[in-house]
């Protein structure tokens, strides 16, 4: 009997219990909802029913919400009524403003991760004893999620929220579920867990068993404060002298206080061991340890957040360390990172630079290969006597015109692109000797033709002429931008000024005697440009004369050809075959020349030589004067050893079709003249390279002029010259085509017209005898004459002297008659008799 009153009152005590927790609990909701949306129109300990219908409509909740998440409610459904009065069953709001707010505030809540309660939860039919409670869990989680923003100080965001993890530690940091598992105190510790940082992966795991210590001893605290309660305090509630809430105040106030202060340093001890074990980390040391806080503030403070049901504070700090903790061993990993990637940088770095060096050493091995097999190349060329071609590419002049060269190799490759066949198949590939881009310089092209040049100073016969349309340059690279400066100045004057300084430097063992001739063809005559009598001295003057008579033939519109102008105007022939004075030429002026200075007065001179006969005969026909500049060198050196040799440099005609040109007239006449020669020049290199008995070199005044370059002994370069504009595609394919063709020509190994002194002499004594067997003859004849008739001498025939030949090769001149002068010499001229 007495056990059962036991169990009666034990029932009853645990159910009042309760109830004064749930009262609480709603207290503590009502307390801080007022705090944060104000006045709720309720009183301070409401029932379970006033708190429900205070908050049916949901506008409450979503204030309160959105004061802390701001925006956590997009659409509150405003009431038009004062908020007290919202409370009042008698005038309740429409279901679906109910419905929209509640669910609004429920769907904030779940993202918030707080606790949930149903929407029927707050509807008055099915409202029942403790009900209200999981709505009141749900109000005091939010209060606790706002506690937690504000310390956490505007760093919640790196921070998860601490409710994340509610349920989870709930279910295994709880002691078992007893009578007061629902508790404030409960809630409150639960507050506590929920400030635990989330738990990932095993590095957590110290810091869970740490807090999950805490967690069981807080735990078993409340057990055994439960167990002490003073019964008197609750026979006084029975009794009626006391109210539950001041029973519940009192219990807090006295026991819970004295038992966790009796547990707090074992509390402080665990918590000390959690911190020891992190420390362990060398980051930790920079970090603010707990030690330092002394135990009077910490129980201090720990007492007051116990009074409020809130002692958090620790937690949070230790949560903010690990954070730091954390941090720190991030920026060390990042930094190990780094420092990782530096070395790898480096040691790539590294790598990289012995890769760049040896390449860089292949390439300057792989030049210098190509400059070898370059060397080699010329000398092959040389020892068959290939005739060398250079191809020189003019600066594009029109912006808008598409450039045709493609690639300039250094192995003497030259690609173009045909401007109507872009692709593959467009693309003509050359090879040359050496090609010169546009942007080459005189002085380069120059050092390309230097060592040609300079054999003529060792007895070598030497040519070199420029090919390629009209305007591509050929006058340029010969004698100069007419007006230029001597830093512009062409192949003419550079070699002539190159020859004088070899000259020099050899002066002691060589005597070299150095004239020039120029000369030009046009319509199949040949004219001296340095020509000087007493016409030419007049030349300035006739200039101005010619230039009147024409501008007054343009007033007049009348053609120049009208005006009949009668000037001296020289007709050499030339020499298939060069005598024994070397020329082929040899009616042309030579002009001894010492220096450059000289060199470039004749040149000037010879250009107001072309000037005045082109003007005398068409005072637009300047392209098709083509001059010639022929350098003889003559050199004697100190024992005696001779040799004679010739440069001619030759700045051929456009190379144009005459179609294209679309002239008439004498203009017609000139195109299809120089065209007649070129193609001449054109058959010699195919009779050439195809090594046929018969080269065609009289056909035409240009071939029979360079017949001693190209079928003699000598060293022959052609300069083929190309205008890089897409509109000469055409001309261009058919100058690289030509330029091809005498490229493979092969005048066999070049030879010095060289004597020795011993040769020489020989020479010399021949025409000593012939000159005393002549001597010799004309004394018999006379002798004879006396011994025949005194008075009647018979008439002969005088010897008939040998007719000068131009085209024969012959060479004989008037010989005189001499003496023989020795017995020797007339031994001597037996023999060769
Ligand atoms: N390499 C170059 N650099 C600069 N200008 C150049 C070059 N080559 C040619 N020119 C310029 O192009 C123009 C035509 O050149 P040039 O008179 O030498 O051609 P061409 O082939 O001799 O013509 P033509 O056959 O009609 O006499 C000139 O004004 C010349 O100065």
């Amino acid at each position: 009997m007495e056990d059962r009153s036991r169990t009666g009152l034990h029932d009853f005590t645990r159910a009042s219990r309760k109830a004064e927790e749930a009262a609480w609990r709603r207290f503590q909701a009502v307390q801080w909802l007022e705090s944060i949306v104000g006045p709720l129109g309720i009183p301070n300990q409401p029932s379970e029913k006033e708190f429900i219908s205070c908050l049916r409509n949901g506008l409450i909740l979503c204030n309160a919400i959105n004061k802390i998440q701001p925006g956590a409610v997009p659409k509150v459904v405003e009431s038009q009524m004062p908020l007290e009065s919202l409370s009042r069953e008698s005038q309740p709001l429409p279901a679906y403003q109910y419905f929209e707010n509640v669910r609004n505030f429920l769907v904030a809540a779940e993202e918030l991760k707080l606790p949930a309660f149903e929407a029927s939860d707050l509807e008055r039919d099915t409202l029942d004893a403790g009900s209200a409670g999981k709505v009141v869990d749900c109000v005091l989680a939010l209060r606790t999620y706002n506690e937690w923003k504000q310390m956490s100080n505007g760093n919640y965001k790196h921070i998860k929220s601490p409710l994340v993890m509610h349920s989870a530690n709930r279910m295994h940091s709880r002691p078992p579920a007893t009578a007061s598992s629902h508790s404030c105190r409960n809630l409150d510790m639960s507050a506590g867990l929920d400030r635990q940082p989330p738990i990932e992966g095993d590095k957590q795991k110290p810091e869970v068993d740490s807090i999950e210590s805490v967690v069981k001893l807080l735990a078993a605290s409340m057990v055994d404060i439960k167990e002490n309660i003073d019964d008197n305090l609750l026979a006084s509630y029975h009794n009626g002298d006391l109210d539950a809430a001041s029973v519940l105040r009192r219990i807090m106030t006295s026991c819970l206080e004295e038992h966790l202060q009796k547990k707090l340093p074992e509390l402080e001890c665990t918590l000390k061991e959690s911190s020891k074990g992190r420390s362990s980390s060398p980051a930790h040391s920079t970090s603010i340890p707990l030690e330092d806080m002394s135990a009077a503030e910490n129980s201090g403070c720990c007492k007051a957040c116990l009074r409020k049901g809130n002692c958090n504070h620790r937690l949070l700090f230790q949560m903010q360390e690990k954070e730091l903790v954390d941090l720190k061993a991030l920026w060390l990993s990042a930094k190990r990172e780094f420092e990782d990637l530096q070395t790898q940088l480096h040691s790539d770095l590294k790598d990289l630079g012995t890769q760049v060096k040896e390449l860089s050493t292949a390439a300057l091995g792989y030049h210098k290969v190509v400059k070898e097999n370059r060397k080699l190349y010329n000398m092959v060329q040389d020892l068959k006597g290939n005739i060398r071609v250079y191809c020189r590419i003019r600066p594009s002049f029109s912006c808008e015109s598409k450039n045709v060269i493609d690639f300039i190799g250094e192995d003497g490759s030259l690609v173009i692109l045909d401007p109507l066949k872009p692709q593959k198949d467009g693309r003509k590939v050359f090879h040359f000797n050496q090609v010169f881009g546009s942007t080459a310089t005189q002085v380069e092209v120059f050092k390309g033709t230097q060592p040609l040049i300079r054999s003529v100073m060792d007895g070598y016969n030497v040519c070199i002429f420029a090919y390629g349309q009209t305007g591509s340059g050929k006058t340029h690279t010969m004698s100069g931008p007419s007006g230029g400066s001597t830093g512009d100045m062409g192949i003419n004057y550079l070699a002539l000024n190159d020859l004088f300084q070899i000259s020099k430097r050899r002066k002691d063992i060589i005597d070299y005697d150095i004239h020039v001739q120029m000369v030009e063809i046009y319509n199949e005559q040949v004219r001296d440009l340095l020509v000087q009598d007493s016409s030419t001295t007049k030349y300035p003057f006739i200039l101005v004369i010619l230039s009147h008579l024409n501008f007054i033939s343009l007033e007049r519109k009348t053609g120049p050809q009208s005006f009949c102008v009668s000037l001296t105007i020289y007709k050499l022939e030339i020499r298939s075959c060069t005598g024994d004075n070397g020329l082929s030429i040899p009616d042309a002026t030579m002009h001894s020349v010492n220096s450059t200075a000289d060199v470039l007065n004749l040149m000037k001179y010879g250009e107001v030589n072309r000037v005045v006969s082109s003007t005398a005969i068409n005072n637009r026909s300047s392209r098709s004067h083509r001059s010639c500049l022929t350098v003889h060198v003559h050199g004697k050196d100190t024992s005696g050893g001779t040799f004679r040799s010739c440069l001619h440099l030759v700045d051929l005609a456009g190379s144009e079709r005459v179609d294209k040109s679309e002239v008439t007239g004498d203009r017609l006449k000139e195109a299809q003249y120089i065209n007649k020669s070129l193609s001449c020049l054109g058959d010699v290199i195919t009779a050439l390279a195809q090594k046929n008995s018969h080269i065609p070199y009289r056909n035409s005044k240009l071939t029979l002029l360079l017949q001693g370059s190209l079928g003699g002994q000598a060293k022959t370069l052609m300069l083929a010259h190309v205008s890089p504009e897409d509109d000469s595609f055409s001309e261009t394919v058919s100058t690289l085509k030509f330029a091809q063709r005498v490229s493979t020509v092969e005048l066999g190994a070049a030879r010095a017209n060289k004597e020795s002194g011993e040769v020489m002499q020989l020479k010399e004594q021949i025409e000593n005898l012939k000159k005393a067997l002549a001597n010799k003859e004309s004394q018999v004849i006379q002798f004879n004459k006396t011994l025949d008739k005194p008075g009647a001498v018979t008439e002969r025939t005088p010897q008939r002297t040998r007719r000068l030949s131009i085209e024969n090769c012959s060479t004989a001149k008037t010989e005189k008659h001499g003496t023989l002068k020795t017995e020797r010499d007339q031994k001597v001229l037996c023999q060769l008799v």
